[in-house]
């Protein structure tokens, strides 16, 4: 098969605050995607690869400065990209990961207060990638890799955190108080505002099956899955 004849990749990335329901519902959206047909790349941040890998056990258990921890982060997202996303992308695979780029503008910036301008700059660096070289000058936004959709899982920080209780071991960001995850849902708030075309808010506050109705409104809406496979 020429490259002219794979299907065009998706980039897809759940995101939402510790809690909020997207575990739950990924590997179903996977399956939806290759029930219709398509290749699947399922992958999550921070993490994807062996290093990535590596990098997410200390960013999850290490005490850092906020800067360290986005670099730290930013640092996993780099080989996640070359390594994993942007050669499924090429190969017309659909892309879906468990966390991206906003996680770190919402709990590094929003959360640890970290300066939003310099995640932004390490945001342009990191997420340059020879697929889209030249097409900034026409269009800043379609510079560097972004998902092709975002769905965001909107759910108040305390309803999250009665799921929490009894979920698992809380990690470094999980022990956190509740007033840090209400500043981490801001932090999605402020990106979902600033990029609207990308992000598809989900009310995550409600039954499995009723947020399950609601993301495959909003892909079966992008014309990318048929009501059939979304079951
Ligand atoms: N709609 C829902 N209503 C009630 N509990 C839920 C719902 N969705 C998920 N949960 C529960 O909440 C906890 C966190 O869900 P999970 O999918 O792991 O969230 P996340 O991946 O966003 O951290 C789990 O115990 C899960 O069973
Ligand atoms: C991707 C990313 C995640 N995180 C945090 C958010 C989560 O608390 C944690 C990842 O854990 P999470 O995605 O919730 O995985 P699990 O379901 O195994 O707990 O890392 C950041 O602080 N910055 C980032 O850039």
């Amino acid at each position: 098969m020429t490259a002219s004849q794979l299907p065009q990749g998706i980039f897809l990335t759940f995101e939402g605050i510790d809690g909020a329901g997207k575990s739950s519902h990924i590997e179903r959206t996977a399956q939806a995607f290759r029930d219709s047909g398509r290749c699947v790349t399922l992958t999550r941040e921070p993490g994807g690869t062996p290093l990535a890998e590596k990098l997410r056990a200390l960013l999850l258990h290490d005490a850092m400065d906020p800067l360290t921890e986005a670099l730290v982060a930013f640092a996993a997202r780099r080989d996640h990209l070359v390594q994993v996303i942007e050669p499924a992308l090429a190969r017309g695979d659909v892309v879906i990961s468990d966390r991206f780029t906003d996680a770190t503008f919402a709990y590094q910036g929003a959360g640890r207060g970290f300066d939003w301008d310099k995640l932004c700059q390490l945001e342009q660096l990191v997420q340059a990638v020879p697929a889209l070289e030249g097409l900034g000058a026409q269009h800043p936004e379609a510079a560097i890799r972004q998902p092709d959709l975002t769905i965001w899982f909107d759910l108040p920080a305390a309803v999250a955190a009665e799921r929490l209780t009894t979920a698992r071991v809380p990690d470094k960001f999980e022990a956190q108080p509740g007033a840090f995850f209400a500043a981490v849902a801001g932090g999605y708030a402020r990106r979902a505002e600033a990029a609207p075309q990308r992000f598809a808010r989900i009310d995550a506050n409600t039954s499995r099956e009723a947020v399950w109705q609601q993301v495959a409104d909003v892909l079966q809406a992008k014309g990318w899955l048929q009501p059939g496979v979304l079951a």
